[in-house]
């Protein structure tokens, strides 16, 4: 197995909505609905890497995050670490850059969207915290 991928992802949140981009399908886990974010490049920090990716992929500016989770992930072709964070203070609004699809959804809606296997926890974890 090739070396873990360590990814920075945010959570986009605003009024009870997250923003999502839908992967192209040429990607790993194509097709998939994701929450922008990308590796960690070997000279910045996590959040360093944030902070860039959310710019390039969505062009918004985060002004502030706050830690989720983190999840060690097993894909059959890949293994990645994703330290995902809450992303609720940015400046501008996100616009894939990348000409995905996109768009803002409730919570209650993320069940029946498709992500890849390494989200559910993310999702899960969401809604425990809306539900106090
Ligand atoms: N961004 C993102 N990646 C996710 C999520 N869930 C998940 O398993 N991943 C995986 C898919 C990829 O293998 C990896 C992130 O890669 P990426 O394709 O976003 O990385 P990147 O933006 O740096 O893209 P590139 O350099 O390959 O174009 O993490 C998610 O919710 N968001
Ligand atoms: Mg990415």
């Amino acid at each position: 197995m090739n070396k873990r991928l360590h990814v920075a992802v945010g959570v986009i949140y605003r009024d009870g909505q997250v923003f999502l981009t839908r992967r192209h399908q040429h990607q790993h886990q194509g097709g998939r609905w994701e929450f922008p974010g990308g590796k960690v490049e070997a000279n910045e920090t996590v959040h360093q890497a944030l902070h860039r990716e959310l710019m390039e992929e969505v062009a918004i500016d985060v002004l502030a995050m706050r830690p989720l989770l983190n999840i060690s992930h097993d894909y059959d072709d890949k293994s990645v670490l994703l330290e995902v964070f809450i992303v609720d203070q940015f400046g501008g609004e996100p616009e894939s850059q990348e000409g995905m699809e996109q768009g803002w959804f409730a919570l209650a809606q993320l069940a029946s969207l498709e992500f890849p296997e390494a989200n559910q926890r993310i999702i899960d974890k969401l809604l425990q915290q809306a539900a106090y």
